[in-house]
């Protein structure tokens, strides 16, 4: 769905498909620059956000990979973290000794991405980074290490491109700045 389809429910366009799929490139370039093939990177997915990301990045990288999806939920349905991680779907491969590639939508307060780095590691991967298309610097509670950041955003609530109010607008093409009026 283009955002024009939901205009009403959106206050400001803030990137367009065009703007999402450069910074896409731009990371799997970065990625391909530090693994190769031998590596056999596992992408781990963080449903149900990421599956846009997760899909374009995975297509655009030039390495061979292998891919793994967590369900994890810290929302529910309202725009503020709950802070409490709940695992909903857990990984079907054993990561120990491997080397994982967490890939979110977004970093907010930061605390679904502390609490998964800490479990995935205690798990015994070789090594765990993170790619995450956008994060609020202004929103973060947590420090975390991110290698690989596309965009920083304003604090504000965005849809789109598998970022969700309410689970709607999960499949917009751009994403979008959500109005006021459709949460308050
Ligand atoms: O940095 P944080 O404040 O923790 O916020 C970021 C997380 O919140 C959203 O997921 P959510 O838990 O809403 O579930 P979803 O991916 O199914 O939308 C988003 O997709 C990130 O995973
Ligand atoms: O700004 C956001 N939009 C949608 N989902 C989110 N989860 C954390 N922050 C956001
Ligand atoms: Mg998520």
């Amino acid at each position: 769905m283009d955002i024009d389809d939901v205009r009403d429910d959106i206050t400001e366009v803030l990137l367009t498909e065009e703007q999402i799929a450069e910074k896409i490139a731009e990371l799997a370039r970065r990625i391909e620059a530090d693994y190769d093939d031998d590596d056999d990177v596992l992408l781990v997915g963080v449903l149900r956000g990421a599956v846009m990301v997760m899909a374009d990045l995975a297509r655009e990288l030039r390495l061979q990979l292998n891919m793994d999806w967590m369900a994890v939920s810290s929302y529910g349905s309202g725009t503020q973290s709950s802070g409490v991680v709940r695992i909903l779907k857990d990984l079907d491969t054993d990561i120990t000794g491997r080397k994982v590639l967490i890939v979110e939508d977004i970093i907010d307060s930061g605390l679904t991405l502390s609490w998964l780095l800490a479990n995935l590691r205690s798990r015994g991967a070789a090594s765990v980074e993170i790619c995450a298309l956008l994060r609020k610097p202004e929103a973060v509670k947590v420090e975390i290490d991110v290698r690989y950041v596309g965009y920083d955003i304003p604090n504000a609530f965005v849809v789109g491109y598998g970022l969700d109010y309410a689970e709607r607008y999960r499949n917009l093409k751009s994403i979008g700045v959500l109005a006021p009026h459709i949460y308050s």
